[in-house]
């Protein structure tokens, strides 16, 4: 057992992250299983650091009075700008200096500060999914650095088993989400009502179907067209390469279904055994997330993902050890985040404009059946359109790939994102003139803040002084980074959020006010964003320290204008 050479209330030097320089902290507390220290430094930054990043006072003294001659002394809590950076921000070409001496700094940065931070983002992710809460869990994700061990012990034997439950639970609440929004009767009262036999969930040649489904795509992601492009620095300073091209594999799929409907292939074969393809995705999503968790045996330690690796089957299974698991050129996480489901998700919901057609006699798809399927068919275009920048989120640079994002990517999307469309197939709702327009000016709106606010972000995260950015205010903060503070960033801290949600409102309403399902997405995106938000801050916080808070006062609003 490895025992702490710090004690908790100890007064150090530690290293800020990224730099040379040395700080006096205070030891919060500290973790037997990663050796790392929770440490608070005087302007209120909470960090985690390895052992060998402290030293202590006395140490650290004769060293300065050594130097002293040499450097120059600084307040501490203040610390000067240092190479630091988020691990979701591209990194910036270097002008100045060699790309050698920016990649040894970045390596340095992303050792000392960016694992530790990881860990506690692992935890988050399983609320940030599934948008629970509880003291336990907050405890456990390093909110409350006061914690003993025994607390932390007993914190991660319920974390076990609330990961337990959840692998059971999300599966099931699916598979009732899919059944009420087949029913005639779809109100939430009206469950359990018509119950399919268990044996009618499965079905052999759709299993089939879903395996050459999964199989096209995979080839698709590998054909040599679209540019290759690099990831974010792993911690071994190295990067992997990613083939960019979701755009074209989405126009030759296009291709491919109007292939199949020229052959008369019947597509309404997928609305009517629906149920039969949500349990064939969940098979191939445990055997899968079994695949992966047994091949991370064999990864090695850089190639684990910061919190995949508590020594908790359970936990590591549902959370991912492996960080970019990969089949010769295949990334199976990067694969399966855009591809299967995306396509599967536009591929479904033409299906249910089909099934429409033909259960409600109609020469035409229904105004609402085509409004869903517009308006998100311009979401996932613009996914792909954009599918390079999803190499700097979190989802690709920290998190592993386990059964909860398996089951996100290849169940989650394709059958809950298209549950509007499947509603309409049997429950029709006529739109006016006036509601048409309003829905679509507000997906308009709501596009606009999403795009414009991400576009925002993505090239001053590049390049702060690219011309389209360069107008914008901004706060300083001490890593050397800055914050937008004006422009959608000054009105809202999250404005891709609200664009989000705004589009949210917009898929739902041409369903109409009769029944809670269609307002399954909204609920979801809310849920997940409200308490990405709160991670999200909460991480900021810890990395820009006062400078955070300063933009927090310029800008109060969180997600919602008028709402902190
Ligand atoms: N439909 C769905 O299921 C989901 C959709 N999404 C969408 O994906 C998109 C991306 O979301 P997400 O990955 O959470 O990333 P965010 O866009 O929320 O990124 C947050 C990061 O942006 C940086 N940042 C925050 N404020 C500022 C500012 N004022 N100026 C400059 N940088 C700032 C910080 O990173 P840094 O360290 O670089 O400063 C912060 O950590 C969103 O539009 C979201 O709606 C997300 C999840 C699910
Ligand atoms: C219940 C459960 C296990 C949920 C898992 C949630 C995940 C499926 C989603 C979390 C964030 C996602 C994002 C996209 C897909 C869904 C997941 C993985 C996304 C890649 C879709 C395309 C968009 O353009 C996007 C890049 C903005 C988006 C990013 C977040």
């Amino acid at each position: 057992m490895p025992t702490a050479r710090f004690q908790i209330g100890d007064t150090v030097m530690g290293r800020w992250p990224g730099s040379n320089l040395y700080y006096e902290v205070k030891v919060l507390s500290y973790d037997n299983k990663t050796r790392l220290y929770t440490v608070i430094y005087k302007d209120g930054t909470e960090l985690e650091l390895k052992e060998s990043d402290i030293t202590s006072l006395t140490v650290f003294k004769q060293g300065v009075t050594r130097s002293r001659s040499r450097s120059r002394s600084r307040s501490p809590g203040r610390p000067r700008r240092s190479r630091s950076r988020s691990p979701a921000r591209t990194p910036r070409r270097s002008s100045s200096r060699t790309t050698d001496v920016h990649k040894e700094k970045l390596k340095e940065a992303l050792e000392v500060r960016l694992t530790p931070v990881v860990r506690s983002l692992q935890f988050n992710v399983i609320l940030d999914c599934v948008g629970i809460h509880s003291t336990n869990l907050m405890q456990y994700v390093g909110l409350n650095n006061f914690a003993t061990n025994k607390k932390l012990k007993k914190s991660r034997i319920s974390l076990q088993q609330s990961v337990f439950f959840l692998m059971f639970l999300l599966p099931v609440a699916v598979l009732a989400l899919l059944i009420l929004c087949g029913q005639k009767d779809a109100s939430l009262q009206s469950f359990p009502l018509e119950l399919p036999a268990l044996e009618s969930l499965w079905d052999c040649q759709v299993f089939g179907i879903v395996l050459l489904w999964l199989l096209f795509q995979a080839v698709l992601s590998l054909l040599p067209v679209g540019k290759l492009v690099e990831g974010m620095p792993l911690k071994n300073g190295k990067t992997l390469k990613y083939r960019i091209n979701g755009f074209y594999a989405l126009l030759l799929t296009a291709v491919a279904v109007g292939v199949a409907m020229y052959q008369e292939v019947d597509l309404s074969y997928i609305h009517a055994h629906f149920l039969q393809f949500y349990t064939s995705a969940l098979l191939i999503v445990t055997l899968l997330s079994i695949y992966l968790f047994i091949r991370s045996r064999w990864a090695s330690e850089d190639e684990l993902a910061p919190g995949g690796n508590s020594g908790y089957i359970i936990y590591d299974f549902f959370m991912g050890r492996e960080l970019n698991p990969r089949i010769k050129n295949l990334d199976i996480k990067f694969f399966c985040e855009m591809r299967p489901g995306l396509m599967g998700w536009v591929l479904i919901n033409f299906v249910m404009l089909q099934a429409e057609m033909k259960h409600q006699n109609l020469e035409n798809p229904s105004p609402a059946m085509l409004l869903v399927n517009i308006f998100q068919l311009l979401w996932v275009v613009d996914g792909f359109w954009h599918e390079e920048k999803l190499l700097t989120m979190m989802d690709i640079v920290y998190d592993g790939f386990g059964f909860m994002l398996t089951f996100g990517d290849l169940a989650f999307v394709p059958f809950t994102f298209t549950c509007q469309a499947y509603y309409l197939v049997s429950h029709p709702n006529e739109l006016s003139a006036f509601w048409i327009i309003t829905l679509i000016i507000m997906n308009g709106v709501g596009y606009y803040i999403f795009r414009k606010a991400n576009s925002q972000k993505f090239a001053f995260r590049k390049n702060p002084s690219d011309p389209a950015v360069s107008h914008l205010k901004t706060i300083p903060t001490a890593t050397g980074e800055s914050l937008i503070v004006s422009g959608l960033w000054g009105w809202v801290r999250h404005p891709n959020y609200l664009g989000d949600i705004i589009m949210g409102l917009a898929w739902s309403l041409p369903c109409g006010f009769n029944h809670l399902i269609p307002y399954f997405y909204l609920i979801y995106l809310i849920t997940l964003l409200v308490h990405r938000n709160a991670r999200d801050e909460h991480q900021c916080r810890k990395k820009y320290g006062s400078a955070w808070d300063e933009y927090c006062k310029a800008v109060p609003f969180r997600i919602f204008p008028g709402i902190y």
